[in-house]
């Protein structure tokens, strides 16, 4: 079976192309066609010698993604990719002033069923390879035309769920030779798989860590967010507070705003006390109304006495300027939409 060749860093296509008896430095070459130039057909690769290019083509695939589908807001674009095996993803394509930002999918689907999250509906299929991550940055840079320079791990599935796959991601994305990426454009958002929070805090690169926390306390977020209950608040709390020790970089909170749910003053000061005197910020996502939830968007008033509660506080908050939600930006949905789980 054919493998796809973005799964490889540069050190393992070097070995591969030293099997294949050549020198390793067309492993730097490939890189470069790869990664620089984005190219996806080996008939590209003009100076790497026909034999090698043959070689690369029996045993590899090229790009492991096909559009199925894209929708543009005006601003954003989001994409619905098929994988080789017919699975589908999404990614979001964000433009902000300090540059172009992907949000890329780290699973199809996902096992932590958040009770507000499309991408939960339908399960955990599988998870995503290092280069499927990959290609969706490429893929994306080759419709828009334009460069990437931010990632968040913010669509589909939970990246600490899938650590080994989205580290490795990390390394071909960050290597000066593959996207060269910066460590610290890159944000991984995690539902509080606490063991994944301390591999990342002596992960060698300056990563940031989005925390998705939606609750001010356990029994609110034990209904919200199931794995909770194996997870507790606390717990996560110790883990961001070893990461922010080891590392100085400051953790984002992202609480999802829900009418009725986790929108009042009582919620917004018991947050502000649980975040009180850490390196830490909040943002708030007004949430993405998701049809079979049933969960609605807070009024604009409740969401603005919220923010105020928690900045009179003295914490560092936001309100997530909300791009693409008009093309159900909220990730998993387009995918749900297209395999008919919501109507
Ligand atoms: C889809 S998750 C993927 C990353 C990781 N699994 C996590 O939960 O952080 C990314 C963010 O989207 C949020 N999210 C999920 N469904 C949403 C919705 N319907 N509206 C707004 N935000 C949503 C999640 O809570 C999380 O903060
Ligand atoms: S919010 Fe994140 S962890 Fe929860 S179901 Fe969605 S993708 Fe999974």
């Amino acid at each position: 079976m054919k493998r796809l060749i973005k799964d490889f860093t540069l050190d393992e296509l070097k070995k591969w192309v030293e099997e294949a008896g050549e020198r390793p430095f067309r492993a730097n070459q490939i890189f470069e066609w790869l990664y620089k130039k984005n190219a996806t057909d080996v008939n590209a690769f003009t100076n790497i010698p026909l034999a090698l290019r043959k070689k690369i083509e029996e045993e590899f695939i090229l790009n492991s993604l096909r559009t199925i589908e894209s929708m543009c807001d005006g601003e954003s674009i989001k994409f619905l990719f098929e994988l080789v095996d017919k699975n589908a993803i999404e990614s979001v394509f964000l433009p902000y002033s300090y540059g172009n930002a992907i949000c890329i999918s780290t699973q199809v689907g996902c096992r932590m069923n958040c009770a507000f999250c499309a991408s939960a509906i339908g399960g955990m299929i599988r998870n995503l390879s290092a280069g499927e991550m990959v290609d969706q940055i490429i893929n994306v840079e080759n419709v828009t035309e334009k460069k990437i320079s931010n990632i968040v791990l913010m669509g589909s599935g939970e990246p600490f769920d899938n650590i080994e796959n989205v580290f490795k991601f990390i390394d071909i994305v960050n290597s000066k030779e593959g996207k060269n990426i910066g460590a610290r454009h890159i944000t991984i958002s995690t539902v509080g798989i606490v063991e994944g929070i301390y591999k990342l805090s002596e992960y060698p690169k300056q990563v940031n860590l989005a925390i998705s926390l939606h609750a001010p306390n356990n029994q609110l977020r034990n209904e919200l967010v199931p794995i909770n209950k194996k997870y507790p608040i606390e717990e996560v709390l110790k883990a961001v507070d070893c990461y922010i020790e080891k590392t100085n970089r400051r953790v984002t909170f992202e609480y999802a705003l829900i009418d009725g749910v986790n929108d009042s003053d009582e919620c917004a000061k018991e947050l502000a006390k649980m975040l009180s005197g850490r390196l830490v910020h909040v943002n708030l996502i007004p949430i993405n109304p998701v049809n079979e939830k049933g969960f609605k968007r807070p009024p604009r008033e409740r969401i603005r006495e919220f923010y105020n509660i928690l900045e009179s506080s003295g914490i560092q908050v936001t309100i997530r300027r909300e791009l693409g939600s008009s093309i159900a930006a909220a990730c998993g949905q387009l995918r749900a939409r297209h395999y008919k789980y919501i109507l």
